[in-house]
């Protein structure tokens, strides 16, 4: 019940619009027939670590962009199944509210549904924000949220992924995470105590950028200890360190992330270097490989892994989970081609092409909960060899 204090009604704020530099945009492409997609960007992140001061940090910083903030409100609101909460819009003095029906009182729950009607709604009538930014509930799972926004063609439409931006107490993270974590690591959706833990771990593993708040509360040594700390947890993601929030600018720290359509060799880097396993439950792996002739022997392994957790030839099962996969697979015909998914999900898809001539060498890294060690990891490659030879 407690841990559900920030499951209040979430508002819709625009953040300092006023040069409408959407509008422009709009008019500026009338020739392009294909529909404006709207980035949103997630904003997690344990209880207290600095979501809301973030956002208000942004909704002031003086940027010229159109962005939509969807906020949790303080509140002390328990889970009632079936109510109507609303969903407020601020523009300067003005206040529009769109209406969200959400099933159990929680809009990582309902966002699917009606999260992402209203903000068309709201779109349809203030005219087309260039971000969204969505809050979600300090006990949310991203790995719920990021699947809808990501492939969903019906939400597809007008809404895309840009990333999900994790906040950690610098001060606490360390702590938090050594607490015993429970079986409710799996659970799809727990709200528990033992579970809140769990949840810190998630919310890092599903991080596209950690942004490491409440350094000023901390010395250098911890604050490398926890920077350590997550990135043990999530090598992939870009670790940004802050007092008060205040991340050193908007674009590729909370904008233009596009962490679900492109991955550059810079993002795989620093987890194939290969580092300390500090974090006993969540990890970071890194597979390579060579250029392949196709992608079909790639596309029956991960198969094979992301969807009966099952490392071919290995003869046995996985006994973790995997949250995020990326890589970069060069092809002897010089394409490249670009590997994304969480959880379950995932797709190949064509690289943007970025003039940095071919690629030799193809990279996977997959971070999830008990697949890190030693073992697993050379029977992940091994098997990924032996696979892609057969
Ligand atoms: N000392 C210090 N305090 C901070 C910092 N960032 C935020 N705070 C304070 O920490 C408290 C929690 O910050 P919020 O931004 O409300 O955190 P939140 O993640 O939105 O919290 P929930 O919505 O409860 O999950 C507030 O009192 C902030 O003023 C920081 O960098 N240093
Ligand atoms: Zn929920």
């Amino acid at each position: 019940m407690e841990g559900d204090e920030d499951d209040g009604p979430p508002m819709l704020v625009e953040a300092n619009g006023s040069l409408d530099p959407a509008g422009e945009r709009l008019n500026g492409s009338i020739e392009d027939v294909k529909p404006i997609k709207v980035p949103i960007t997630i904003i997690t992140g344990y209880l207290g670590a600095g979501k809301t001061t973030l956002l208000n940090y942004i909704l002031t910083a003086r940027h010229g962009k159109k962005i939509a903030v969807i906020l949790n409100e303080f509140g002390n609101t328990a889970n009632i199944p079936e109510v109507k909460k609303s969903l407020t819009v601020n523009e300067g003095a003005d206040a529009a509210t769109e209406w969200l029906d959400l099933a159990n009182g929680c809009i990582c729950c309902s966002v699917k549904d009606s999260g992402v009607n209203a903000i068309e709604a709201l779109m349809e009538r203030r005219g087309a924000f260039d971000y969204i930014l969505l809050e979600t509930t300090g006990l949310a799972d991203p790995g719920n949220l990021a699947p809808l926004f990501w492939v969903d063609e019906g939400l597809g439409s007008t809404i895309y992924l840009d990333g999900i931006v994790t906040l950690v107490d610098a001060k606490n993270v360390v702590r938090c995470l050594d607490e015993p974590v429970g079986e409710e690591v799996a659970e799809e959706h727990a709200h528990g105590e033992q579970a809140l833990l769990s949840i810190a771990h998630l919310q890092i593993s599903h991080a596209d950028v950690v942004v490491m708040n409440k350094a000023d509360l901390v010395d250098e040594e911890e604050l490398r200890a926890a920077e350590q700390r997550v990135r043990s947890i999530n090598a992939l993601a870009k670790v940004v360190i802050t007092d008060h929030s205040k991340v050193p600018q908007l674009e590729g720290v909370v904008l233009d992330l596009h962490a679900y359509d492109n991955v550059t060799a810079e993002d795989l880097d620093f987890a194939s270097k290969g580092h300390s396993h500090l974090d006993p439950a969540i990890g970071s792996v890194s597979l390579s490989f060579g250029r392949l002739r196709d992608v079909d022997r790639l596309d029956k392994w991960l198969r094979s892994v992301l969807w009966e957790g099952q490392i071919p030839g290995a003869g046995k099962q996985l006994d973790g989970e995997i949250y995020r996969i990326k890589g970069r697979i060069p092809l002897i015909t010089g394409e490249l081609k670009m590997l994304q998914g969480v959880r379950e999900i995932f797709e190949l898809i064509d690289a943007v092409d970025s003039g940095e001539g071919e690629v030799e060498e193809g990279k996977i890294v997959i971070i999830g909960r008990n697949i890190a060690d030693a073992a697993t990891t050379a029977a992940f490659q091994s098997s990924l060899d032996k696979s892609l030879a057969a």
